[in-house]
């Protein structure tokens, strides 16, 4: 069985042409980037009744607030998260760097098919028939083999600054787990693989920069389309310029305005696994700019690689049966790689008493084009 990121995925490699068009000089929607039908659901933005959730991670009743915003939006907003506002300008200036090498230089980085890490169209890519308006650099593990490709003299600063946000990112990771399982009642016994420190020292993670150019015709593309993550939770820091949408009650695109300093968290399809579906994972999109460049950079992280995930028993009673089997990270991200929005339900064992609508029966709806 796979023990790591990579092997889980090689079994399932993804053809994807990276080979694509430099969409900072274009000044129009070419056909293979036009998406025929953005309006699935309406997105209200400024007319938006209601607001993703924004929790300062000091407040004493942060686990309640972030319990309830997970079970109400899968999304929220942390503030006095402790991660240095230098380390995240950092961040953001060495993917700006990275995005705006010339193309033939970033394609000696790329992915390989059946590879994890360099640079590339999002995975999901295959899924669909029109391309979208981004392009991304994965990086997991070490970034230094694809880093010396971009920049054969001087990779070091980029490794360094990817190196301590991820370091960072794994610390905050594990304060929010334990915040969302605080609200849950799990403590550090019913959570054995946390490890005997309870830090979740053993969890994978996955770094994800995601660059979106200005777009001529912003309602005609899609810069990343709608999916949910595979992970226990994500961590994403977004620049000045909004994109991130999330889908409320399956009926509304919702914008997630970026406000400086904060980061933005995500439930992942694990996290809907091991909450026993309390916590469903989001629908989300990225939306493009006609004028100004998006940045994201999302830290995806998810358990030690062949943990077996399944709903925690003490969500679990005769009123509340397992709704899912149990599943590796790495067999889940194999099946991902498969069968896309059909994951979630390929891994559900009965149909909630409750009569709630999972978020997966959503994907089924959202027109892909
Ligand atoms: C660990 C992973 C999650 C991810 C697939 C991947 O193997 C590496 C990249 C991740 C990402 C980032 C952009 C959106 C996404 C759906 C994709 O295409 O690649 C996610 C994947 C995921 O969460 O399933
Ligand atoms: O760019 C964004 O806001 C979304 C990125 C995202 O969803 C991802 O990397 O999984
Ligand atoms: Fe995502």
């Amino acid at each position: 069985m796979p023990s790591r990121l990579s092997d889980a995925l090689r079994a399932h490699p993804v053809h994807i042409n990276h080979n694509h068009l430099d969409l900072e000089s274009v000044r129009e929607v070419p056909d293979s980037h036009a998406w025929p039908q953005l309006s699935d659901y309406p997105s209200g933005d400024l007319f938006d009744a209601e607001s993703v959730p924004v929790i300062d991670l000091t407040d004493l009743t942060a686990s309640k607030l972030i319990g309830h915003a997970c079970e109400t939006w899968g999304v929220f907003q942390v503030t006095n998260h402790g991660i240095p506002m230098h380390l995240l300008e950092d961040v953001e200036g060495e993917g700006r760097r990275l995005f705006s090498l010339p193309a033939q230089q970033k394609l000696k980085a790329a992915r390989s098919p059946d590879g994890i890490s360099g640079y590339g169209l999002a995975r999901i890519s295959s899924f669909f028939p029109k391309r979208m308006w981004s392009e991304g650099f994965t990086i997991a593990g070490s970034p230094i083999e694809h880093a010396r490709k971009l920049w054969p003299e001087d990779y070091n600063k980029f490794c360094d600054v990817m190196e301590d946000y991820e370091k960072e990112m794994k610390k905050l990771s594990s304060r929010l787990m334990w915040l969302m399982m605080g609200s849950l009642g799990i403590t550090k016994e019913d959570m054995k693989w946390a490890g005997p420190k309870g830090d979740f020292g053993s969890a994978s993670a996955v770094l994800q920069l995601n660059s979106y150019p200005p777009c001529p015709d912003p309602n005609r593309a899609m810069g990343l389309a709608a999916h949910t993550d595979s992970t226990l939770l994500t961590v994403l820091h977004q620049n000045s310029t909004s994109g991130l949408q999330v889908l409320k009650d399956g009926v509304r695109w919702v914008t997630v305005p970026p406000l400086s300093g904060a980061l933005v968290v995500n439930v992942g399809d694990l996290l809907q696994i091991l909450s026993n579906g309390r916590y469903p994972s989001v629908l989300h999109r990225a939306v493009v700019h006609r004028t100004r460049h998006r940045l994201s950079i999302a830290y995806l992280y998810g358990p030690p690689m062949n943990v077996q995930i399944s709903p925690l028993s003490k969500l679990v009673d005769l009123k509340h049966p397992p709704l899912y089997r149990s599943v590796t990270w790495s067999e889940y991200l194999s099946t991902k790689a498969k069968h896309f929005n059909k994951a979630l339900s390929s891994v559900r064992l009965c149909a909630p008493l409750n009569g709630f609508v999972e978020v997966n029966d959503h994907h089924n709806r959202v027109k892909v084009g």
